[in-house]
């Protein structure tokens, strides 16, 4: 059983990760970090002392859905606990991603902009459709909650990765006015609108034809359930960066 906390314990994916986990044998969590105390379906939900925390309810590892900026004081607590991390949190700037790189240097950390298994697969799919399409033209688009405060969304960022690693295109980030498309460029589309919880799609238009590859998750529990597999698969590890890509590869 591993003994799980969570950062954000109050978010919409806070909550998600407690209701799941409650479904699970395998998992359970002992304690929730928050901006106001509390509890949640009898889970302690604490404001401060995130390091004594851990130490008290014995947490494995703390599954984090957050802000940057909390999940950043959250790697400090995690480093001086030995406590491994799981990080679903997403906008990081480049000294937050340095700064968790570092945490990963002391503890066991699994950073993943998302944990559906299905954008696992997208991720591999779209890798080998770049390659095999490489003159057609590339658009990225996502959809998310009107809630959500990062743009683009951290998988869009992601999947934009996957396609650089593949061909040398510039990202145009939505257009405006007088804007020809270039060889070499991707658009890419941020809509927020309701409580849609996660679309992402990338086109490959070329030779009369559009390849579609898209995802579109219809509730929160897919990321929480993947987000709770990679801490079963983190417990007790050494320290070091971990792929969810291994997490679904090993289950
Ligand atoms: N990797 C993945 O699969 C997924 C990633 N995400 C990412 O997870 C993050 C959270 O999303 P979501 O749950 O929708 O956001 P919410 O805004 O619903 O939740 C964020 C929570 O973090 C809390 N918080 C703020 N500051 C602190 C702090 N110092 N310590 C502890 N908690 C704090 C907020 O509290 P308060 O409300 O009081 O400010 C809030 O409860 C986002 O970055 C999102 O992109 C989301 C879904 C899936
Ligand atoms: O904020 C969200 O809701 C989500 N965030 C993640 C992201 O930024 O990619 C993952 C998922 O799409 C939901």
């Amino acid at each position: 059983m591993t003994r799980v906390a969570v950062n954000g314990a109050a978010g919409r994916m806070g909550r998600a990760v407690i209701e799941t986990a409650a479904d699970r044998d395998d998992v359970s969590v002992v304690v929730g970090f928050g901006t106001e105390a509390g509890e949640i379906r009898g889970v302690p939900v604490v404001t401060e002392d995130v390091a004594g925390a851990l130490a008290e309810h014995d947490a494995d590892v703390v599954v984090d859905f957050a802000v940057p900026e909390a999940t950043l004081a959250l790697a400090e607590a995690c480093v001086e606990t030995g406590v491994g991390l799981v990080v679903g949190t997403t906008g990081f700037d480049e000294d937050g991603l340095a700064a968790l790189d570092s945490a990963s240097e002391s503890v066991p950390l699994l950073k993943a902009t998302n944990f559906s298994r299905g954008i696992q697969v997208l991720q591999r799919t779209v890798r080998e459709a770049v390659r095999a399409l490489d003159d057609y033209d590339l658009e990225l688009m996502e959809s998310h909650h009107n809630g959500k405060i990062d743009a683009p969304s951290g998988t869009a960022k992601t999947l934009l990765e996957v396609v650089q690693s593949e061909r040398d295109v510039e990202p145009v980030y939505g257009r405006e006015g007088h804007a020809p498309r270039a060889d070499d460029e991707i658009g890419v589309f941020a809509r927020r609108a309701g409580d849609i919880r996660g679309e992402h799609e990338l086109i490959l238009a070329g030779n009369d034809e559009v390849l579609s590859l898209s995802h579109h998750a219809e509730d929160r529990a897919v990321f929480a359930a993947g987000a709770l597999d990679a801490a079963a698969f983190l417990a007790g590890r050494g320290a070091g960066q971990y792929d969810f890509g291994e997490v679904v590869d090993s289950s």
